[in-house]
């Protein structure tokens, strides 16, 4: 099962994404990681190539990460893919979410293309949070709390589900064999006839 991070530039996807991979010793994948590694940074490929050329990368990144499995951060317009939003389907979806005020502490001197300042952040979530929303299975605010101890409560999330899912495999497989096993099935009266 493939878990994706979903969320907003600077809700923490990448940071905390590979601090959960860590704790369950899952292989961790940053869709921007891998554009930038293939074709340099992210800035300078808005700027010579434009957003479309971008979008056409990162929607191949996104079709290698979730083939390759583990924990996948995705950068925050992802998911405005439809091909994409569809391949969520079969994933596992975790949206990282943060206020304005924390966001703005975090954006600091980084480089954002869309996100040159915390007004365009802000127009940027408000388009896209019912997407977001719609999409998500789990959702955590990173506002307020540590990395690491959000990356603990992801980590359990996410055990949990695998819990869940091998209980439904193991009673599904136990009823295959109770209805393939001749004799009375499971709760038939025996009562010996004479
Ligand atoms: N819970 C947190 N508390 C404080 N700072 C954080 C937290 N999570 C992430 N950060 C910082 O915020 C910035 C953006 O994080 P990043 O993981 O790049 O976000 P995203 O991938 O969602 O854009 C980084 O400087 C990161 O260290
Ligand atoms: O929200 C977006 O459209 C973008 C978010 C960025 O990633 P992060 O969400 O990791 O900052 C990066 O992919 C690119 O600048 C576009
Ligand atoms: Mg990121």
């Amino acid at each position: 099962m493939t878990i994706v991070i979903i969320g907003p530039p600077a809700a923490g996807k990448t940071r905390i994404g590979r601090r959960v991979a860590k704790l369950l010793d899952m292989t961790f994948t940053d869709t921007d990681k891998q554009i930038a590694a293939a074709n340099g940074p992210i800035p300078a490929i808005f700027e010579s190539l434009g957003e479309p050329a971008f979008r056409a990368l990162e929607r191949a990144e996104v079709v290698t990460a979730l083939a390759g499995g583990g924990i996948v951060s995705f950068g925050g317009g992802a998911v405005l893919n439809e091909a994409t939003q569809r391949d969520l389907d079969g994933c596992l979806v975790v949206l990282f979410t943060a206020s304005v005020e924390a966001v703005q502490k975090r954006l600091g001197n980084s480089r954002r293309p869309l996100v040159p300042d915390i007004e365009s952040w802000q127009r940027l979530v408000d388009a896209r949070h019912e997407l977001y929303e719609s999409l998500a299975d789990f959702t955590i605010d990173t506002s307020h709390r540590k990395a690491d101890d959000i990356a603990d409560d992801v980590a359990t999330w996410i055990t949990e589900q695998f819990d869940a899912q091998q209980f439904e495999k193991q009673q599904f497989e136990k009823q295959q064999f109770d209805a393939e096993r001749p004799g009375p099935k499971p709760g038939q009266a025996q009562g010996r006839v004479s």
